[in-house]
C-alpha cells in the first residue's frame, strides 16, 4: 500500500500547546523504560540519553558520542544517530500526554560528527493532526549554537498503552509493568488524556 511521504503537517495546522499536566521546562525527563536503547539505565550497550523539557512542545538531548558509537574511524555512526534523534523526538509525546511511535523518520546528515563530540539535539512538535504528531529536530555540534550536523523530522502516531502489551514480547512487557513508575505513567495518561 502506498503511503503519504510528506512530514509536514497540513497548512491550517499549528504547533500545539503542552499538555496541562507536562513538566514544566528545564524538567528532566528520566528514562521511559530502563530497558530502551535510547534511554535506559539498564540497557549495558545503550545510549543513556538524558532529556530536558524545552519551550513549548520542545525538549533537549545531548548525545555525548563515544568510541561505542563508531561507524567509520573516529566518526559517529549514521544508524546510532538517527537513533539518538528518534529517542529525542519519542519524548515528546510525554510532553502532549500521549504515548506515540514512530510511523516514518528522515534523517539529514549535513556534517560528519566525530568521536568525542557532544551533539545538542533539540526536538520539537510542529503539529498536531488527529493521531498524527508531526516533528522536527535539529542537531548542533559541541554548543547550543554549534554548527547544524542532523537535521530530522518525523511523522509519530498517538497510540494506546494495549499497542506496548499486545505487540512487545511479553517476558520485557510484565517486568516493565511491574514498575511503579512505568504502571504510574501508564494509567496518568489512561485517566487523564
Ligand atoms: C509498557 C511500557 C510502555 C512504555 C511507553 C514508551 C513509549 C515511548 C517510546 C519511544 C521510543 C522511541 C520511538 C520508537 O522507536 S517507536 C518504535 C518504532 N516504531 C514502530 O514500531 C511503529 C510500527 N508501526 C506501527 O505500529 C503502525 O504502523 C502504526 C501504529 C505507526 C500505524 O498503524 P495504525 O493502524 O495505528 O494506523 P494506520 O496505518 O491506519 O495509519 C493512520 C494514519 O497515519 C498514516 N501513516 C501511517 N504510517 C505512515 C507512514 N509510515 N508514513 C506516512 N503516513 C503514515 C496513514 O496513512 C494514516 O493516515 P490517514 O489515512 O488517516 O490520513
Amino acid at each position: 500500500m502506498s503511503r503519504p511521504t510528506s512530514l509536514t503537517p497540513p497548512p491550517d495546522v499549528k504547533a500545539p500547546d503542552p499538555h496541562p499536566s507536562a513538566p514544566p521546562p528545564g524538567t528532566e525527563l528520566g528514562e521511559h523504560y530502563d530497558g530502551c536503547f535510547g534511554c535506559g539505565e539498564e540497557q549495558e550497550n545503550g545510549l543513556r540519553l538524558r532529556t530536558r523539557v524545552g519551550e513549548g512542545v520542545s525538549v533537549d538531548t545531548e548525545f555525548v558520542v563515544g568510541p561505542g558509537h563508531q561507524g567509520a574511524p573516529g566518526l559517529a555512526h549514521g544508524g546510532l544517530l538517527t537513533c539518538a534523534f528518534d529517542e529525542a523526538l519519542g519524548m515528546l509525546g510525554f510532553l502532549l500526554h500521549t504515548p506515540a511511535v514512530t510511523a516514518r523518520l528522515e534523517t539529514d546528515f549535513r556534517r560528519p560528527v566525530p568521536v568525542g563530540s557532544t551533539l545538542y539535539i533539540h526536538a520539537w512538535c510542529a503539529g498536531v493532526d488527529g493521531r498524527k504528531i508531526y516533528a522536527k529536530a535539529v542537531g548542533r555540534l559541541d554548543a547550543l549554537d554549534g554548527p547544524v550536523a542532523v537535521e530530522a523530522s518525523a511523522l509519530f502516531l498517538s497510540v494506546g498503552f494495549e499497542h506496548f502489551v499486545e505487540h512487545g514480547r511479553p517476558e520485557e512487557v510484565r517486568r516493565a509493568m511491574e514498575n511503579p513508575d512505568v504502571l504510574k505513567a501508564a494509567r496518568a495518561f489512561e485517566v487523564n488524556p
